[in-house]
């Protein structure tokens, strides 16, 4: 094993405590707790888990919350933040933070926006004011809101797209991992940054990525450039190329990943943290995630069913209400309706990780993946 950085494996570092197949059962020890790996991370974007109370997302089972750089830079502004005792300090969430670079949100929410070498300049898509996110600023920001594990500054390509353009973002992502890493090292000791490997769909581009990060040497190492379009099929195989490289005593992230078919199926290939809007999300769309599948409850089907979504569940939001009363609520877009099944889908996904780490505890990830996804198929009766 490369020479650990002191630094790093005093207050961050990943135990790995079992495998089964290619799944795998760790923590992620960091100043603020531990994350049980494999974790599910709910997005925390503007500060706040949509529609959910700090203390509720922790009963639920979750370690680690997600916030968003380029949101959180425009608004309420990085060093207001810091004025304000930083991130954790300001949602009342103790426990550890993971931040992405912003670099995502640029291309994806951002109106005008220049990419150079430097970094990428764009304007806000809240005031049209303009911004500048380099590597060093990005950490900057990532460093005045406190996370704990923060994310390099990189370039996610949408899918499809050229084996030129992939290799382009590749290079220059790299280059700016390096200098992400050189920012970093500014910060109070305890907390991590991760390269993220970018190359796209191309198998060779992926190890060059992933070979490039691994040079540079991180406490842990993200898989982006996924989840953007591409076909499952697409995700899974390069999860194939990916994972088998990566150092195996250091956390692979999922950025942005994904429903439960995705989650299950990318721990079976050696991921160990996601996460994704898609529970939260779809609670505000009226869109339950069940042990059964998913239940749309703006269906009239649900006007007169007293029947709660699973009366096994021990969220109460699924066990006590009926499927009437959540449909007429969505109906009426009353706000609990969004409430509840936010409630309900982050329930749902916490205790699918927490099925996940004891089937991979037990040895047993195989047969309790074939039984998850027979519930699913057998929808919702
Ligand atoms: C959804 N698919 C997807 N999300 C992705 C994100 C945002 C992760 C996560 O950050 C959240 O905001 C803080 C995002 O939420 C919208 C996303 O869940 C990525 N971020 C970076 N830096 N690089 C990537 O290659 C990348 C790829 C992604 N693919």
């Amino acid at each position: 094993m490369n020479n650990p950085d002191p630094r790093q494996q005093t207050d961050f570092h990943y135990r790995l405590h079992a495998t089964d197949g290619a799944a795998r059962l760790g923590e992620v020890v960091t100043p603020r707790g531990v994350v049980r790996t494999p974790a599910f991370m709910p997005v925390g974007t503007a500060g706040t888990v949509k529609g959910m109370y700090p203390e509720q997302v922790r009963d639920l089972g979750a370690d680690i919350l997600l916030g968003n750089t380029y949101h959180l830079m425009l608004r309420p502004g990085a060093e207001r933040v810091a004025r304000l005792g930083g991130l954790h300090e300001l949602m009342r969430w103790p426990h550890p933070i993971l931040t992405d670079s912003g670099g995502f949100q640029v291309m994806s929410l951002a109106g005008l926006r220049k990419m150079s070498e430097k970094g990428v300049t764009f304007r806000s898509h809240i005031d049209g004011a303009y911004h500048e996110l380099t590597p060093e600023r990005s950490i900057e920001i990532q460093g005045l809101l406190g996370a704990d594990i923060q994310m390099q500054l990189d370039e996610c390509v949408r899918l499809p797209a050229s084996r030129d353009e992939i290799n382009r973002a590749l290079q220059l992502s790299l280059r700016w991992a390096e200098r992400s890493k050189r920012a970093f090292e500014a910060q109070p000791k305890g907390r991590a940054l991760f390269g993220i490997v970018q190359g796209g769909d191309d198998a060779e581009l992926r190890t060059q990525s992933a070979r490039g990060l691994i040079d540079i040497d991180f406490p842990g190492y993200s898989i982006g450039g996924l989840a953007v379009g591409e076909p499952q099929a697409v995700m899974l195989a390069m999860l194939e190329v990916v994972t088998p490289i990566l150092p195996k005593d250091k956390p692979r992230y999922l950025m942005g990943v994904g429903t439960p078919d995705d989650i299950i199926e990318s721990v079976a290939r050696g991921v160990d943290m996601f996460d994704c809007v898609m529970p939260t999300r779809a609670g505000r769309h009226a869109q339950a995630f069940t042990r059964f599948g998913k239940i749309n409850l703006k269906n009239a089907r649900h006007a007169d069913d007293p029947r709660p979504l699973d009366a096994e569940s021990d969220c109460p939001a699924a066990r006590d209400y009926s499927r009437a009363y959540l449909h007429h609520l969505v109906r009426c877009e009353e706000m609990l309706g969004s409430m509840l099944l936010t409630w309900v889908n982050l329930a749902y996904y916490q205790s699918l990780m927490a099925g996940i780490r004891a089937a991979i505890a037990q040895g047993r990830f195989e047969a309790f993946k074939a039984e998850v996804k027979e519930g699913w198929a057998r929808g919702d009766i």
